[in-house]
């Protein structure tokens, strides 16, 4: 069984099961956060679930790891000046009719989650459907219990695109992850990353889900969207953005940064506005609005309306 060592900033330990638990000293910090946040990591096999909680505990890429095991993770670190603890159950695989796979039970315990797929697997990226459906239907049902409605609307439901160094091997478009965050209710955000190529980016995931489950984020921007930093993409860099008075979709980019398109002779804005207009029409389908915002006058707050 892989054991992980406490690193100098991140106190990681791996947990056998889910029985166990361990300890690890932490420095104080000034705010702090008692409840430990409960995250379940689904997708079908080899989609990257384990590299992805491992990249975050070790910041390591490892490469190979068990594929039968489900694993608790335990990983403490500091967000916003908060201490924050993630318990993070590893799924590993584990297929939703498989019997005694115990996904429901998994998915009562969790109050976040993250669906990951592989952008170069169609069937896995077919199947989240599936799993984000039970998650959803798992918040509903906890919404509408006597007592239980108290944590329902702060559970965060990520969808993750996994893989996108395989560029040549891409099977699923970012625009199709997108769309298919928007499709789906109780999705509430989408992540297009490769694990193996962009620690930066598994971190960005999980401070998003700390700061949707302390309603952090702004709660006016419906869903986020962001993409790990690889030079493979065919798209922009887009971050989500906070911006006081606009619902929607929000998108933050950098015209004037370089691009690293290397498919791409155009500049950012023009690829940002050609991504842009795949995307138009599943958000006019959903309602939604998209916003592009400069980076350079995002302090200013002006933004430029595509709806
Ligand atoms: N190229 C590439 N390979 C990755 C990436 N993430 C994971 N992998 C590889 O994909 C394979 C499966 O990764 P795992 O983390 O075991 O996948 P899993 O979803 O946990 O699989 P199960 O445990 O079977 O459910 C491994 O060989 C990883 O090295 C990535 O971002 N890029």
């Amino acid at each position: 069984m892989l054991r992980l060592i406490a690193d100098s900033h991140h106190s990681s330990v791996l947990i056998d099961g889910a029985t166990r638990s361990a300890m690890t000293p932490f420095r104080k910090r000034l705010g702090s956060r008692s409840k430990p946040i409960k995250v379940l990591v689904l997708g079908q096999p080899g989609v990257g679930k384990t590299a992805l909680i491992v990249r975050l505990v070790t910041q390591r890429f490892i490469g190979e790891y068990d594929p039968t095991l489900e694993k608790m993770y335990t990983h403490h670190t500091e967000i916003d000046g908060d201490r924050v603890t993630f318990e993070i159950l590893d799924t590993a695989g584990c297929h939703p009719d498989e019997h005694g796979c115990g996904l429901e039970e998994h998915i009562r315990w969790a109050n976040a989650f993250i669906v990951v797929y592989s952008v170069t697997d169609r069937w896995s990226f077919d199947e989240c459907s599936r799993l984000l459906f039970l998650v959803s239907y798992a918040k509903r049902c906890r919404r509408h219990s006597a007592n239980g409605g108290s944590g329902a609307k702060q559970m965060p439901v990520m969808l993750v695109g996994n893989k996108n160094d395989l560029e040549a091997q891409r099977v699923v478009s970012v625009a199709d992850g997108t769309t298919r965050s928007l499709e789906i209710a109780g999705c509430t955000a989408f992540s297009d990353i490769s694990v193996r190529e962009s620690p930066g980016s598994v971190r960005r995931i999980f401070t998003e889900l700390y700061r949707s489950c302390t309603r952090r984020s702004s709660g006016l921007i419906s869903r986020s969207v962001s993409y790990g930093q690889t030079p493979a993409v065919d798209i922009p860099m887009l971050n989500r953005t906070n911006v006081d008075g606009l619902r929607g979709l929000t998108l933050s980019c950098s015209p004037e940064a370089p691009h690293t398109d290397r498919h791409s002779p155009d500049d950012k804005t023009s690829a940002t506005k050609r991504w842009m207009q795949k995307v138009i029409p599943s958000l006019k389908k959903n309602n939604q609005t998209l916003h592009l915002i400069r980076a350079n006058t995002y302090h200013e707050h002006i933004a430029e309306r595509y709806s």
